[in-house]
């Protein structure tokens, strides 16, 4: 029997997290819009790294931000916007460039399977307010304008074509659409943003569009939710999981009310105890930087290291494509995604379908990295880390057989005192982590 959500916290409090979103572990976020026209973001730091002030919002990494990095005035993109377009050029005019000649739905879907993944989530409208979707609040939307096509329903029936669970990210408190000052610091976000009644009907009515054309299974609101809107918060949680069932929601709504937490790059902090998700550009950015080329973007062996951290910590990994303005997906993207499917094609097993295991990950005295899943009662032990060629690795308080998932891995064990040694002979065919299952070793 569907639940019914009747608009409070209390009935909101009572929504468990769908199994689905513990079982898929690994999905896609999509940056696309019209910012991925000039493409340009200087490469500095990850989020997190150094403090979110001015000296951020005039250097961002984001290309994303683009509208804002111009607006501070000063820094890379400001230099860039100038010299390329033109002072007089606005970041409107990229509408009538935005030509997505080469957006392939259903080619993008069947490379985030073959990735892999298990969801998507989809940008619909990003700060600077372009909506991807029709919409029947504003005509800046690429129905209306620049590509002329219902960019999310296109690829919310190719992704589900395809098995895979399709989500939705909005960009809840800011929109630069209706507050248009510079961000150059954390707190502009919040204070500075749209600070209107009529925008958080805007925001509300939205949402209610997406949840109702497009029935996310993730609506994903980002940064937060407007302070004007705070009332009818419980209403818009409420329509949304009683129109989708198996729906979640993140943490950043109000910061308090979530189906799961976020990281992003090195902001934000997470606990095994919680559902939490970690997302990331592959290299700085998540929309499109044409100057981030492939030296400048995480390798396949970190981006499987990373995915096998955050399951083996309760958590999914949700890992952004930046495709170009005409809909290709970058070469050296795709590239890596092929990769990571791959790895999991091995070694999904350990990943899919399990739960954190008791056992905390941890590093043995040579630096090898151990991190456990569990699936009912059997153990699985993935190996991160590892050294070139031979090695050996206790795992403590372990006994019984254990088996390499990749059958090139070449190996033997043995009893060691409470637990097992593994000494692995040759390990060269794997990319990334190596991982291990121990039937009943939970
Ligand atoms: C996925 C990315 N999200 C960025 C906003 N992210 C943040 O502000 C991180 C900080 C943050 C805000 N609310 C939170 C709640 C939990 C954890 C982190 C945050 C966007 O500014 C960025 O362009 C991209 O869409």
């Amino acid at each position: 029997m569907k639940k019914q959500y009747n608009g409070t916290w209390e009935s909101l409090n009572s929504h468990e997290v769908p199994a689905w979103y513990h079982d898929c572990k690994f999905g896609i976020f999509i940056h696309w819009g019209l910012y991925s026209v000039p493409a340009y973001a200087p490469i500095t730091w990850q989020l997190g790294e150094v403090p979110i002030d001015e000296n951020w919002y005039a250097n961002n990494p984001y290309a994303e931000w683009y509208f804002n990095s111009v607006n501070v005035g000063r820094g890379p993109t400001y230099e860039h916007h100038i010299k390329t377009y033109g002072i007089d050029f606005k970041y409107e005019d990229f509408v009538s460039m935005w030509k997505v000649d080469n957006y392939k739905p259903d080619k993008w879907a069947e490379l985030f399977r073959k990735a892999g993944a298990a969801y998507v989530v989809m940008v619909t409208k990003h700060h600077d307010g372009f909506c991807l979707f029709p919409s029947k609040y504003t005509d800046y939307n690429a129905m209306k304008k620049g590509p002329k096509r219902d960019l999310v329903g296109d690829l919310t029936n190719a992704v589900r074509a395809q098995g895979m669970k399709m989500g939705l990210y909005y960009s809840g408190i800011l929109d630069w659409r209706f507050a248009h000052d510079p961000i150059i610091e954390q707190n502009d976000n919040f204070n500075k943003a749209c600070p209107t009644y009529e925008y958080a009907d805007y925001a509300y009515n939205q949402s209610c569009e997406l949840i109702d054309n497009y029935k996310p299974s993730v609506f994903w609101n980002d940064i937060g939710w407007p302070k004007q809107g705070e009332q009818n918060l419980p209403y818009l949680l409420s329509h949304y999981y009683n129109n989708v069932e198996e729906g979640v929601v993140n943490d950043r709504f109000n910061g308090l009310y979530h189906d799961f937490r976020t990281m992003e790059y090195k902001y934000g902090e997470s606990n095994r105890m919680e559902k939490w998700e970690m997302n990331r550009g592959m290299g700085l950015s998540f929309g499109y930087n044409a100057i981030e080329e492939d030296d400048k973007i995480m390798s396949v062996e970190d981006t499987i290291s990373l995915l096998v951290s955050t399951v083996s910590n309760n958590g999914n990994l949700l890992l952004n494509i930046g495709p170009k303005a005409d809909g290709t997906i970058p070469k050296e993207q795709e590239k890596r995604l092929l990769s990571i499917g791959q790895w999991l094609a091995v070694n999904g097993e350990a990943i899919y379908g399990t739960r954190c295991s008791k056992r905390e990950s941890a590093i043995d005295e040579s630096g090898v990295q151990i991190h456990y899943t569990k699936k009912k009662k059997d153990l699985y032990v993935m190996l991160d880390k590892v050294p070139q060629g031979a090695f050996e690795v206790v795992i403590p308080d372990l006994s019984g057989e254990i088996r390499a998932l990749d059958d090139k891995i070449f190996y033997d064990f043995e009893a060691f005192g409470t637990g097992v040694k593994i000494k692995i002979h040759s390990h060269q065919t794997s990319i990334g982590s190596i991982a291990f299952k121990v039937p009943g070793g939970e």
